[in-house]
């Protein structure tokens, strides 16, 4: 089957809208929406064939400093097998010109007012409504092993609500419920411990939606983000690799339920393909106190590690909502924090 390589922009506008081109009535697909961009020629790298494309169909003058990486999907056509290298956008210079397509329109990633989309976009579409800010609790170990529902435990918990308050005046916040030792499935088990365990995680989603979170993961078995109502399982690095050892798949019980995978290192972002999670947490970038063992990676072997990444990927080690811009730079969909937000207020 050919193989096709494709530049396709994501270019947002002030108002939060991505512009979408309709595929004219001689083409492939004919009436169906995209964004824009085209075929990659032989000699150029996707980034170059993003600002050809833009200026032959749009008539836009990409500024350079604007535009990130962000996915790479591959679709299985019955004309083509496509690789789509996908961009954000942020700056150009003109108005967008209809020069090959039947429409244009700006819309609201998850409001759209058009349809149908090209079918390789349908995952694009669902990463553009994912937020772009991740908040990590850490309630069992700064309340120092408190037990659950006492006043020191309420007290770290509040300041774990007020973080995804201080997130949310960034944007949309993914709340990812962390708490090791209330692990319902951990050893020290007992039936007391493991209600004790599960009425803490309760608590704590019920505390993220109160305090605005749109999505919330349990860091966690798939059973048990399910049990609590949590709307995704986020697995450590080491949990997915035990899941795939076994033998199992894709680990989430319910449709519309989110899997992310934490990534280190080149042999862990296979285990993420692998299980083909919807995310990954990847890092660290800078130093940081959680895993004071880990060498930061910095940005440059952040970028190498999460190239061409299929799903949106959170920088994750040390960053505040001051390291967004430069963490979409490098290929980031966003970032993730377990003290940063409250930092510098
Ligand atoms: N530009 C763009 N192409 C997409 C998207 N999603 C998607 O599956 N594609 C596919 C459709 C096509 O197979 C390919 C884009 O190729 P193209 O627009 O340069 O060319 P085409 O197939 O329409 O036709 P042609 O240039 O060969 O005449 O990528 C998208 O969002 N934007």
């Amino acid at each position: 089957m050919k193989r096709v390589a494709v530049a396709a922009a994501v270019l947002w506008n002030e108002s939060g809208s991505v512009l979408l081109g309709q595929r004219a009535p001689d083409t492939f697909y004919p009436g169906y929406w995209e964004f824009p961009g085209g075929k990659i020629e032989a000699g150029e790298t996707p980034r170059e064939a993003l600002i050809r494309e833009l200026r032959e169909e749009l008539g836009l003058e990409l500024t350079a400093a604007r535009i990130a990486p962000w996915l790479c999907r591959r679709h299985r056509y019955a004309h083509a097998d496509v690789t789509l290298h996908f961009f954000q956008v942020w700056g150009w210079r003109g108005t967008p010109q209809p020069h090959v397509h039947a429409a244009l329109t700006w819309q609201t990633p998850g409001a759209w007012s058009v349809a149908p989309m090209l079918p390789a976009n349908t995952p694009v579409a669902e990463a553009l409504v994912l937020p772009r800010l991740m908040v990590v609790s850490q309630v069992t170990a700064a309340s120092r092993g408190a037990p659950v529902g006492s006043p020191a435990w309420h007290d770290a918990a509040a300041r774990w609500a007020a973080s995804i308050q201080a997130a949310r005046t960034h944007g949309a916040v993914i709340a990812q419920i962390r708490e090791k030792r209330l692990d319902p499935g951990a050893e020290a088990g007992g039936d007391a411990a493991t209600a004790c365990a599960r009425l803490g995680i309760e608590q704590l989603v019920a505390i993220a939606r109160e305090a605005g979170a749109e999505r919330i993961v349990v860091n966690g078995p798939p059973e048990w983000a399910e049990a609590v109502g949590a709307d995704g399982c986020h697995l450590s690095a080491q949990a997915a690799r035990a899941l795939l050892a076994c033998g199992a798949g894709r680990p989430v019980a319910q449709d519309g339920m989110l899997l992310g995978v934490s990534v280190h290192d080149a042999s862990e972002r296979a285990v993420a393909e692998a299980l083909d999670a919807d995310y990954w947490v990847v890092g660290p970038v800078a130093a940081t106190q959680t895993h004071p063992e880990c060498s930061p990676l910095g940005w440059s072997r952040f970028a190498q590690l999460i190239a061409a990444p299929p799903v949106p990927v959170f920088a994750i080690g040390g960053l505040t909502a001051a390291d967004l811009p430069q963490a979409h730079m490098q290929g980031a969909h966003g970032i993730a924090a377990i003290r940063g937000w409250l930092r510098g207020q």
